[in-house]
């Protein structure tokens, strides 16, 4: 493990009765881009705000670079945060934008010069120093942005949705900009966004949030692999979810089949979900597939086709393939391999899951 530069030990927050932050215990460390990923009201500002100071937890630890700084205000954490708006001051060219964290730092003129034209050689944008912000675009706005927080070498910047404003093209641009902007600083980010596209395609680590708790945390791959629980196939990626049982190690039982898998460790006979992502779906002549279909519906979506489909129990299957299911044949068959078939337990903690996981994978 690298050196840890944040760390949140068993950290709550209420606000009156409600329970906003829930038990969340992280560590971020040197270097990495981290990504905090849910749906709205999940507790992903307020993580940040615990980090930079701007509240208070109600009980836990927040610690920066080993230090608690639980009680240390928002401006004496190496932290800076680029929020969703930029907030850049309207009045001020971009090198006094940049500037300003170290004038009130009292730092010296010379100084200034050298540290404001430093940080915007890193975001590139050297050359427009003397702009009015009115007159920079929103990618530029947002380099000046980081270059504002960089500025004050924090040793953690926290990034607020910065993306969520930008048309989608931008976005994309902007994104392949932020990974290389994070790898060239090597300093650790940690991002905030709802878009889980954007987490799975930035990150080293992405912390999976629903309810004031990280439901998991992992690589985007091990994420999307291996969802631990039904919220998490069904937000990171797109999911067919269906009830299944679990009848021994590497056998489970759905749709009145037994099926080989790459799962073990639950107990015989455990009621399971079963999770089979649309990508890893064929859609074959029904003599030839492992779970018969009628196809209802299909979308050319331009480098796949999307196709909806109901087995007799009624449940919906929804493939993405990159051939059309035949017009003229209604009654079609689903493939898939045992390595595909992904197998979760109700209510498995993330523990419980890593150290079952290890308990098979070294067999
Ligand atoms: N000052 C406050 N008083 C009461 N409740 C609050 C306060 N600030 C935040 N909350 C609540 O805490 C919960 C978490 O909010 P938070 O802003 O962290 O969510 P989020 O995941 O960042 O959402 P979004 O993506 O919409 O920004 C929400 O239910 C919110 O209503």
């Amino acid at each position: 493990m690298g050196e840890p530069i944040v760390e949140l030990h068993h950290v709550f927050k209420s606000y009156d009765d409600t329970v906003v932050l829930d038990d969340i215990d992280i560590t971020l460390e040197a270097g990495k881009f981290y990504t905090l990923l849910g749906p709205s009201g999940s507790g992903k500002t307020t993580i940040l705000r615990a980090i930079a100071g701007f509240l208070n937890v109600t009980s836990g630890d927040v610690v920066i670079a080993g230090k608690r700084v639980n009680d240390i205000p928002a401006n004496l954490r190496q932290v800076n945060t680029v929020f969703q708006n930029y907030s850049l001051f309207p009045h001020m060219n971009v090198f006094e934008n940049i500037a300003y964290g170290l004038r009130i730092r009292k730092v010296d003129k010379a100084m200034i010069e050298t540290r404001v034209m430093d940080a915007l050689k890193k975001v590139r944008l050297e050359n427009l120093a003397n702009r009015e912000i009115s007159e920079l675009s929103g990618g530029q706005q947002q380099r000046v942005a980081i270059a504002r927080a960089i500025v004050l070498e924090p040793k953690v910047l926290l990034l607020d949705e910065p993306l969520s404003a930008l048309d989608a093209k931008l976005r994309k641009d902007m994104q392949y900009e932020l990974r290389d902007l994070q790898q060239r600083l090597g300093i650790t980010f940690l991002f905030v966004t709802h878009d889980q596209e954007e987490a799975l395609a930035l990150s080293d680590e992405i912390f999976v949030m629903n309810d004031g708790k990280v439901q998991q945390s992992g690589t985007p791959v091990d994420i999307y692999d291996e969802p631990i629980n039904h919220f998490v196939a069904d937000f990171i990626g797109e999911s067919n979810i269906v009830d299944g049982r679990m009848v021994e190690d590497y056998r489970v039982e759905f749709n009145g089949k037994v099926f080989d898998c790459a799962d073990a460790g639950m107990r015989p006979n455990e009621h399971v979900e079963v999770v089979l992502r649309p990508e890893d779906l064929d859609v074959v002549p029904v003599d030839k597939g492992r779970v018969a279909v009628r196809i209802d519906t299909q979308l050319f979506r331009g480098d796949f086709y999307e196709i909806v489909a109901y087995d007799d129990g009624q449940n919906e299957w929804l493939i993405h393939s990159t051939n059309p299911a035949p017009e003229d044949v209604e009654l079609m068959g689903l493939y898939f391999d045992p390595e595909d078939i992904h197998v979760m337990r109700f209510g498995e903690s993330e523990e419980d899951f890593d150290a079952r996981l290890e308990s098979y994978e070294g067999e």
